[in-house]
């Protein structure tokens, strides 16, 4: 069986490294320079990053150039959201060279562009499916996208790769991830999924690395790390199975 991928997040906002609460704007602790924590979590071993311009996915501006210079610097494979919801911005990001994108609104808000997107790059494009119960969440996690398991069917019939599926309410609150909401989504997709919000600890990874075999591939990291409730290392170490 695979081992659980781990990708730690640097969220940008303002041109800082950012943690949200529950994604509300306003909640931010700041963590310093972002390029700083990306190299940090690849010293450390990291075989990917998340990496999320969050004033593209408020509408509050943009950090293209910061991200842009993370994803060059990088050995490592980048995850990049935020933001992309059409031809210029989702070229600008491929442009940088990630690995893949992580598309969130427009997947909500244009559908035939996804879809046509999809077609186009494949393996390139995942779908973020951020959700509070069952509702997805779009436009910075501020406004209502339609139901979590019928967008996921439309996707799926696209031919989407994979999906990195966020409990909004478990995100940067430490309270753990919904494994419950992990399992319902592998059962409906055979695509991988990348699982994000509320880890807090070692056993949450471990319990996540639970699911590798219904479909979970990875999980993203984001505050647990910043407030080191353990290292990168340990958290490796913990999912290597
Ligand atoms: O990651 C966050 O903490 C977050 C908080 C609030 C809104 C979005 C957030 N992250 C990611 O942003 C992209 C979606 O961007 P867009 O809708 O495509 O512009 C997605 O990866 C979210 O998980």
């Amino acid at each position: 069986m695979s081992r659980l991928e781990l990708l730690p997040a640097v969220d940008v906002r303002d041109g800082q490294a950012v943690r949200l609460v529950k994604g509300a704007s306003g909640t931010e602790t700041s963590f310093g320079e972002p390029l700083a924590a990306a190299l940090a979590w690849q010293s450390a071993g990291a075989e990917w990053l998340h990496l999320v311009d969050l004033d593209a996915a408020f509408g509050t501006g943009s950090n293209r150039e910061l991200v842009r210079g993370i994803t060059e610097t990088l050995d490592i494979k980048v995850e990049l959201s935020g933001g992309i919801r059409d031809d210029a911005s989702l070229a600008a990001a491929l442009a940088t060279g990630c690995t893949r994108v992580n598309l969130g609104t427009a997947a909500l808000e244009s559908p035939d562009w996804v879809a046509k997107v999809i077609a186009e790059h494949g393996d390139r494009i995942a779908v973020g499916l951020d959700v509070i119960g069952t509702t997805l969440r779009g436009r910075g996690w501020t406004s209502e996208g339609g139901q979590l398991f019928e967008v996921l069917a439309r996707l799926d019939a696209e031919g989407c790769a994979r999906y990195v599926v966020t409990d909004v309410n478990r995100d940067g609150t430490l309270t753990g991830p919904n494994l419950q909401l992990l399992r319902d989504v592998c059962a409906a997709t055979d695509r991988p999924v990348v699982a994000s919000g509320g880890v807090s600890s070692l056993d949450d990874l471990v319990a996540i690395a639970g699911l590798v075999g219904e479909g979970v591939e990875g999980a993203i990291v984001g505050k647990a790390l910043y407030e080191q409730k353990f290292t990168l290392g340990e958290a490796l170490e913990a999912v290597s199975g």
